[in-house]
């Protein structure tokens, strides 16, 4: 088997027991009233505080990085603004998620390149592929909402918890009987946390992009954040738009017709959520697993995956207004 399935840190890999950057999943961080924390429910038995200080220019960044993804970032240097962080379960999560992907580039006997896939265990789950979603939008749009709804069936009702900084949760889905796994992260939308996610942009390889259909400046803010991600993210990242919480027909004041045509303007898909309801939520992870493992696996001679038509045939699948 290929050296990309072997575990580079065992010792500490054990100490993680769970598949959330924080070491707990979004069911059991449930606080007495019932609301999930967003943010920092460490275990203070294994977690341990680490402050990187010293002069600007002296490495401190270039450190983390190392210790935290295995590279030097060359180039330019560009003073940190405020502070970034990386919890150390999110150094194990990468690490783990990094060094244990399963697609390797052989050559073939007649020069061609092959991907081959290679069956490796995640912390608790097997896995075949292994991709990077980010969830971005407006602070309140819903984004760790829909990622609860779509990794644990659940919704988040109750008094609104800003989400801090980054989280991240693992989910792994069936894509055409291959296990596909998403690392899903979870930002922050307020702006004061924006230096702290523009770096963790690069690595993605999907963006879901959401506005609240009940919150003009949520959707009007759009085209900042698109172009947010094409200064930070990278070139062929995979974007959707998503316009959330669709259940509240009577508040809204985003028409469909406007995200679709806001959609069409920059070439991605697009489709209403509701992380109430549950409805699409599912589809839009699903149709983003699919594009991505189609990339990663498609040969030349293959037909590409047309993730528009996808998403369309869904809809019709199900018959209901619902998909919108
Ligand atoms: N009715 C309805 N309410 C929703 C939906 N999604 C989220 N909400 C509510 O909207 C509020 C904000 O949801 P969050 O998921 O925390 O928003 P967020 O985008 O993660 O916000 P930040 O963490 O600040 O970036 C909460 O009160 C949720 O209960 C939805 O689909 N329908």
């Amino acid at each position: 088997m290929d050296d990309t399935c072997e575990s580079p840190r065992q010792e500490e890999v054990k100490l993680v027991s769970s598949d959330s950057a924080y070491g707990s999943s979004a069911m059991d961080t449930d606080t007495e009233d019932g609301q999930t924390p967003t943010a920092f429910p460490y275990n203070e038995d294994i977690t341990h505080k680490t402050i990187l200080v010293g002069d600007s220019g002296v490495g401190k960044t270039s450190l983390l990085v190392q210790y935290d993804q295995g590279k030097f970032i060359p180039g330019s240097f560009t003073a940190t603004v405020g502070i970034g962080f990386t919890p150390a379960p999110i150094f194990l999560g990468i690490a783990m998620s990094t060094r244990k992907t399963s697609l390797t580039d052989k050559q073939t006997k007649n020069g061609t390149s092959k991907y081959v896939l290679e069956r490796c265990a995640s912390i608790n789950e097997y896995y075949d592929i292994a991709f990077k979603v980010m969830l971005l939008g407006d602070s309140s749009v819903g984004k760790t909402c829909v990622l609860v709804r779509f990794k644990d069936g659940a919704f988040l009702g109750g008094n609104f918890i800003a989400t801090v900084g980054i989280d991240f949760r693992n989910k792994v889905v069936d894509v055409d009987n291959l296990k596909v796994k998403l690392q899903i992260w979870d930002t922050a939308g307020q702006e004061r946390f924006r230096s702290v996610t523009h770096a963790y942009y690069r690595d993605a390889q999907a963006l879901l992009l959401l506005y609240d259909i009940t919150s003009k400046p949520s959707f009007d803010n759009i085209r900042a954040w698109l172009t947010e991600i094409h200064e930070y993210a990278q070139k062929d990242v995979v974007i959707m738009l998503l316009g959330n919480k669709s259940d509240m027909a009577a508040e809204r004041v985003v028409k469909t017709e406007d995200g679709e045509r806001l959609a069409k303007e920059y070439g991605v898909p697009f489709m209403e959520t509701s992380a109430k309801t549950g409805v699409n939520v599912e589809l839009a992870f699903l149709a983003i697993a699919k594009e991505l493992k189609h990339r990663a696996t498609q040969q030349p001679s293959d037909p590409k995956f047309q993730i528009h038509d996808y998403i369309e045939s869904q809809k019709q699948k199900s018959g209901c207004c619902g998909l919108v």
